[in-house]
């Protein structure tokens, strides 16, 4: 191993144009679930997406995340069945207008888009034991979040669009790719190239809900604590 001072470096600021980069990718990056076109992603490219997912922040360095990476049609299809039987069930646990608004949506594109990504979280990683992860054993999946998180943002920037589909029952996921019971599904991620996004979320766009103004999230000292007001004791 080096020494700890070789390992260190100055730790630079980027140039303006860098920050705007990093931004850019951050304001732009949208969920996608219609705009895939067929064309398969080269391997390097997926290969690129990966790394910067592998790249991301786990709790002691657990690094619990796999990633199936599922191009067959076939098993495709067998997912979006899937979701059609868990997205049924979903819709009508929303009443009148608003289930019908729900039926409306488009929320997946795992047959569109030709590439799917299964992101999964491994608990037993790193031992029984994990730095950090002592007091709340559900860090390990928030670690597997920040990885998603990262691809999901170098993929904007390779003009890749990433859809989230969540509207799963786990065990059908499980069943269909052989997944081993300890392991948590943490996503199934649509991937593929895209010509154009939509400037909002989705979401926004088609009135199920809007953009939550960012000073009505910001507190000060304490919950609810609006700024200037004295602090809790
Ligand atoms: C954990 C999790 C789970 C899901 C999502 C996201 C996240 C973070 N999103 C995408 C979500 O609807 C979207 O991020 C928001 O609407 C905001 O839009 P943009 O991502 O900014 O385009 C999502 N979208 C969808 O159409 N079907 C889904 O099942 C899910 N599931």
């Amino acid at each position: 191993m080096r020494p700890i001072d070789d390992a260190v470096c100055p730790a630079s600021s980027f140039s303006a144009a860098e920050r705007e980069a990093v931004y850019h990718a951050i304001m732009t990056r949208r969920d996608v679930r219609s705009q895939f076109l067929p064309d398969p992603l080269p391997d390097d490219l997926v290969t690129r997406l990966l790394t910067a997912a592998h790249h991301a922040p786990s709790v002691g360095f657990m690094q619990p995340w796999n990633f199936i990476l599922v191009k067959s049609a076939e098993v495709r299809a067998r997912v979006r069945d899937a979701f059609l039987r868990a997205n049924e069930e979903a819709a009508r646990m929303f009443d009148g207008e608003r289930q019908e608004k729900y039926r409306s949506l488009k929320l997946e594109g795992i047959v569109q888009a030709p590439l799917g990504i299964c992101v999964t979280c491994d608990p037993t990683r790193s031992g029984s034991v994990v730095l950090g992860r002592t007091h709340n054993p559900r860090m390990d999946s928030y670690s597997t979040v920040c990885a998603i998180q990262n691809l999901w943002l170098a993929a904007r920037a390779e003009g890749v669009g990433i859809g989230w589909v969540s509207i799963f029952r786990e065990g059908d996921l499980k069943e269909i790719l052989g997944i081993p019971d300890h392991i948590e599904v943490v996503a199934w991620l649509c991937a593929g190239f895209v010509d154009r996004l939509y400037e909002e979320p989705e979401l926004a766009v088609k009135g199920w809900r809007q953009r939550v103004a960012l000073e009505e999230l910001v507190y000060h000292d304490g919950w609810g604590q609006v700024e200037g007001e004295a602090a809790p004791v």
